[in-house]
């Protein structure tokens, strides 16, 4: 049975003596006993079988102990075209029932060395935006606190300005990693200042980051004039277009993001919609020529090494995703997140 926290976990499932897979046991009266949350394993737990939570990993209602946690916002009201990603979260947390805890490319053991818990979801206003964000922001601040890195199951891109607000408050300005086919970074939508195509406008008027340490990648699409993305360069952002990168591997250039990052703080931003529609069509904004799921993880395994301190995985709609596709792919984005925040013991090192 897992139980959250760093209370020493009585894991019960194998009901012997003998290595766990996936954890580092301590054998103690024949009862097994380990340190750090371990999500139950398809071959003990089936997997249509537990509570929903993210990689079915325990529940508990806040951060505290935790190294990591998921957490979700069913939020969809800042979305200018098709809805539903207020389903995201919960949808996601349904296929990451796929997810194993070990990265057998990486080598990753994330398990092995961080506290992870789902800490469930943040409690929004539904019929207010500007409220929702607010709350989003007064419930960041509290799960930063103690220093735990939230990767956030969306939800609209509209969340990520709150998000950067706390964790400015915490961190000061930070880096940013935003994967995306829109730069998100509009004046106004309708007239409205907060909306899922204006986060990163706000986060520059607000110091929430570190403009020349901001990577936007995967950008593409009609646009609303021939240049949309000479603002986000004139703040000092590196604008990496789709179309530079087609057929291309990201590893070099990841390289060089990471040396553009240095040391300091880094936050990870990755809308759903950067994927080709092809790999994940389940979104309200798909364009198309984007990037392939292979390339995503690319960016992400690029992260290894950067000081990051938070993520999010937005934009998935699940009507629009029949096969589940979108959302397993988001899960196992989020699990590749989790594999590259900085503590997490690498196997094969
Ligand atoms: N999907 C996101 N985050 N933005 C869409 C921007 S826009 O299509 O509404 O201009
Ligand atoms: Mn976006
Ligand atoms: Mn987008």
């Amino acid at each position: 049975m897992a139980v959250a926290g760093r209370r020493v976990l009585l894991q019960t499932l194998r009901g012997r003596c003998g290595p766990l897979e996936g954890s580092r046991p301590l054998c103690t009266s024949g009862v097994w006993q380990q340190k750090f949350n371990v999500p139950p394993s398809g071959n003990d737990l089936p997997r249509p079988g537990g509570i929903a939570s993210m990689m079915r990993l325990p529940v508990q209602k806040d951060t505290q102990g935790l190294d990591a946690c998921f957490v979700g916002i069913p939020l969809d009201i800042g979305t200018s075209n098709r809805s539903g990603t207020r389903f995201g979260p919960r949808q996601i947390r349904t296929e990451s029932v796929m997810l194993r805890p070990y990265n057998n490319w990486t080598g990753a053991a994330p398990f092995d060395s961080l506290q992870v818990a789902d800490i469930g979801d943040v409690f929004i206003n539904m019929y207010d935006l500007k409220d929702a964000v607010k709350k989003i922001r007064e419930a960041y601040a509290k799960i930063v606190a103690n220093g735990c890195k939230p990767l956030t199951l969306g939800g609209d891109h509209t969340l990520t300005y709150p998000i950067l607000q706390a964790i400015k408050a915490k961190y000061g300005p930070v880096g940013l990693v935003h994967v995306d086919a829109h730069a998100d970074t509009s004046d106004t939508q309708l007239g409205e200042k907060v909306a899922h195509g204006t986060p990163f406008r706000r986060a520059v008027e607000d110091g929430l980051l570190d403009c020349r340490r901001v990577l936007q990648i995967g950008l593409r699409g009609t646009g609303n004039s021939s240049d949309d993305y000479g603002w986000s360069r004139q703040q000092g952002f590196r604008v990496v277009q789709a179309e530079e990168i087609w057929y291309k591997s990201l590893a070099p250039l990841m390289e060089e993001v990471r040396a553009q990052m240095g040391t300091g703080p880094v936050y990870l931003s990755f809308d759903i919609d950067a994927l080709d529609p092809a790999y994940a069509p389940g979104t309200g904004t798909p364009e198309i020529g984007g990037l392939t799921s292979h390339q995503g993880l690319e960016i992400i395994r690029g992260c290894r090494g950067l000081n990051l301190v938070g993520g999010d995985l937005v934009e998935v709609s699940p009507a629009y995703d029949p096969s589940g596709n979108t959302a397993l792919t988001a899960a196992n984005l989020l699990f590749e997140m989790l594999c590259v925040l900085p503590g997490v013991q690498y196997r094969r090192d």
